[in-house]
């Protein structure tokens, strides 16, 4: 059994609505993260993904304790870390790191790049003289693939990928041990992105490095994650090792992310389903009651799912939060009518590509 490097226990992050003039008066909270249990065990990627506004950031800020939990726990290394005085957290903070989704706006662009990597080495009083800290930043500019001539260079005079090297070189110098990487593509050309996902996974062969990656898009966790989570209104509704998850999804709301996923096969693409979810996605200051999912579920019943919300339970080695996931795994229960639509749109004479249920079960994927 691998160590667990980071333990979450029911980890809560409220963030008060306040209304009025002179005087806040809370009127109510947005329940942006609701009660999530995960563990990552060292050296591995747990990739966490769901539609904008799930949740995803604040989970991964509240791991890192950026943003105070308002509730539960998160070991690091078996320091439970909401509970830790500040100069114990900031010393803790060298270990673990944070890469952001736009390395244009988290990068300060009046610092060359080796002030930018110089910072975090002086705030946490690492290399003691101007030659070893020298050293440091040249071997970290060599991992991340930069020349060395970029030390002198500033953030607006390199490429989206080059900058987002960068973002990797700032978290990296500090000799983390956990990086959390919050949609760290999501900003770069599709053919960039392979470039930085396959370093990151080089990096993480060399160094034993463990990631939370962060992504609202399932095909780029797909490759590097062990273990994929997936987020939907403030919860896990869905957690399986990598492969188990896109081979056999199990619970609805994955399904219908799956769903979106394009197919490099060109025959099963231009044939390929999607499920498109009914309505948006709920407002997080007022969940619907039962499992959160049911209001736009395919697959919702009439018993259990407005009243009872469905904890994560192992169902064959996947932990899934759905009343239903075994009879529906099973095509016992088959969806509602649903809105599909096929990608490719339908050719003149040929039948509309909308509505009516899939005979199949897994018809979808
Ligand atoms: N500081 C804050 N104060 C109040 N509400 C917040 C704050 N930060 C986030 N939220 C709200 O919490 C919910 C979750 O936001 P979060 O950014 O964590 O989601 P996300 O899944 O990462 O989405 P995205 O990919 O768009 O960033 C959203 O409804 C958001 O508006």
């Amino acid at each position: 059994m691998t160590e667990a490097l980071v333990e979450v226990r029911d980890l809560k992050v409220h963030f008060p609505i306040t209304t009025g003039v002179f005087f806040d008066r809370v009127v109510g909270h947005v329940k942006a993260v609701d009660g999530v249990d995960l563990t990552v065990p060292r050296g591995q990627t747990y990739g966490l993904v769901g539609e904008s506004g799930c949740g995803k950031s604040t989970l991964g800020r509240a791991i890192l304790q950026l943003t105070p939990p308002t509730g539960g726990e998160v070991r690091f290394d078996g320091v439970e870390l909401t509970k830790l005085a500040p100069a114990k957290l900031r010393s803790m903070r060298r270990r673990m790191q944070m890469i952001f989704q736009d390395p244009m706006s988290s990068l300060d662009p009046r610092q060359n790049v080796e002030s930018i990597l110089v910072e975090g080495l002086a705030a946490h009083d690492i290399g003691g003289s101007r030659a070893e800290r020298r050293q440091i930043i040249g071997k970290t500019l060599d991992a991340v693939g930069l020349p060395r001539w970029a030390l002198s260079r500033y953030p607006h005079e390199f490429s989206g990928g080059q900058r987002q090297r960068i973002g990797i070189a700032r978290a990296l110098v500090l000799g983390p041990e956990l990086i959390v990487a919050d949609e760290p593509v999501s900003a770069l050309d599709v053919s960039i992105q392979a470039q930085v996902i396959n370093l990151l996974d080089e990096l993480q062969g060399e160094l034993g490095l463990t990631y939370l990656v962060i992504a609202h898009d399932l095909a780029v966790v797909r490759h590097i994650s062990d273990v994929v989570g997936v987020m939907y209104l403030g919860a896990l509704v869905e957690e399986a090792p990598s492969d188990r998850l896109y081979r056999e999804p199990l619970h609805p709301y994955t399904r219908a992310l799956m769903s979106a996923v394009p197919v490099p096969d060109p025959d099963i693409e231009d044939h390929r389903e999607r499920i498109l979810l009914a309505g948006d996605l709920p407002s997080p200051a007022n969940p619907p009651a039962g499992c959160r999912f049911h209001t736009r579920c395919p697959w919702a019943q009439p018993t259990r799912c407005a009243e009872e919300r469905p904890v994560l339970r192992d169902v064959g080695g996947t932990r899934v939060a759905c009343h239903w996931a075994e009879q529906i795994a099973s095509g016992e229960l088959r969806p509602h009518e649903v809105r599909v639509e096929l990608v490719r749109p339908a050719d003149e004479g040929e039948a509309p590509a909308v509505v009516s249920a899939p005979s199949e079960p897994g018809a979808y994927l």
